[in-house]
């Protein structure tokens, strides 16, 4: 029988350890995506008990494996229904933090959409209230939440703390705002969203996506708000291409944002145009195969872009919703494309180029790349690509 010492662990168990050990960084996830599949069951159970759902069939439809487009946005409601009350979304967002620390993940971009909800006495401004506490009351890692020129202390002394080997000194990540329009929303509702932005620049909100149910809205709605904060200087990321939208691809791709999301249906034309633009591109795999925007993870357009060193980061999108998590993408990537632990650890550490947060927080990352590639070698002395 093995010891301890002696444990044999099977390469495809080794290579999903090694790649929760890699430290990463997440650029695309929304917060009401990402909340754990036992706080949606409590919280329905507790509303079905108050009998404002039958918490049966909320029950089949959470734990429902596999899901289309717009099964996805049907279940969003149901979820904004679970969650819309300051105290839940406080809890859903500490939770959000806790979970993807607790993998590895150094800095994390969390995107939401402001809510008006006029019955439960929320505004846009106290939703995003709701959300920070939610960051500030986390307890088990030490959350990093606002810029160096807005606060003192926070950024330009990183002590990097990836723990690979039972270190006691308690995690750090970085945490960071984007906030949301959704695509239902009217042109002046989606100015709010932009305005909001620009008054919380100092709380840890640093840019604007653009999202939600892309067969709803037209791309002429978004775009006064969209232009507000490109003047405003407020970097923005669009998901772009989750249907066959040709006119607005086309448009998203002229308005050239500082990032774009998952670039599914690009015809031949438009694949150029991105990548002539270099635009950086969230690529979300399970998301897009379980949606439909990719026909497998071995067609995926990951492999095309990956071979033509397009600048990409690997992001979950919802790993609630889609039952993932930023280190099942890696341990994906690599057991679909066959890419070594120094290629996944290049992906991984490129990502940092891409973030919406300043040139400290860059520094601060880089150095935690740095520092864990010495701990990441030592656990399974591999070598990395020049
Ligand atoms: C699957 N692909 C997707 N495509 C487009 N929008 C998506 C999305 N996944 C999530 N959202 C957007 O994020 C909201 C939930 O988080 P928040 O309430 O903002 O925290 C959804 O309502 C939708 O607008
Ligand atoms: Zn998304």
């Amino acid at each position: 029988m093995d010891t301890d010492m002696e444990r044999k662990v099977a390469p495809e168990e080794e290579m999903r350890e090694w790649c929760v050990a890699l430290p990463k960084v997440e650029l695309h996830a929304h917060l009401n995506g990402s909340v754990r599949n036992s706080t949606l069951l409590e919280l329905a159970k507790q509303l079905g008990d108050k009998g404002v759902i039958v918490f049966e069939d909320v029950k089949d439809v959470i734990m429902k494996d596999g899901r289309s487009l717009p099964e996805c946005f049907k279940l969003f409601d149901l979820f904004h229904i679970l969650t819309t009350d300051h105290d839940t979304v406080t809890r859903i967002a500490k939770e959000v933090v806790e979970d993807f620390a607790a993998e590895n993940v150094v800095y994390l971009e969390i995107r939401t959409t402001p809510k008006n909800n006029e019955a439960k006495g929320m505004t846009k401004r106290s939703y995003m209230n709701a959300v920070i506490e939610g960051l500030k009351a986390v307890d088990a890692v030490d959350v990093v939440l606002f810029d160096s020129k807005s606060r003192t202390n926070d950024t330009l002394t990183c002590v990097p703390t990836i723990e690979l080997d039972g270190d006691t000194k308690k995690k750090r990540i970085y945490v960071r705002l984007l906030l949301s329009i959704d695509r239902r929303e009217t042109t002046s509702a989606a100015l709010d969203t932009v305005n909001l932005a620009l008054e919380m620049k100092d709380q840890g909100v640093i840019g604007i996506d653009l999202s939600g149910n892309p067969v709803v809205g037209e791309w002429e709605t978004y775009l006064p708000a969209l232009q507000h904060a490109k003047e405003l200087g407020i970097p923005i990321t669009i998901h772009c291409g989750e249907v066959a939208n040709r006119k607005e691809i086309q448009a998203m791709l002229d308005f050239c944002p500082q990032r774009l999301g998952h670039v599914c249906c690009l015809n031949d034309v438009e694949w150029k145009k991105l990548k002539s633009l270099m635009i950086p591109v969230e690529i979300c795999l399970t998301s897009n195969v379980m949606t439909g925007g990719a026909p497998s993870l071995e067609l995926h357009h990951f492999a095309d872009l990956y071979n033509a060193k397009h600048p990409l980061s690997l992001c979950t999108d919802d790993c609630g919703l889609f039952s993932t998590s930023l280190s099942n993408e890696y341990y994906l990537v690599a057991a679909t494309f066959g890419l070594s632990k120094p290629e996944l650890f290049h992906l991984a550490q490129e990502a940092v180029q891409f973030v919406f947060a300043d040139e400290n927080v860059k520094k601060s990352l880089k150095e935690v790349f740095k520092h864990a590639e010495k701990r990441l070698m030592m656990l399974s002395e591999i070598g990395m690509p020049n």
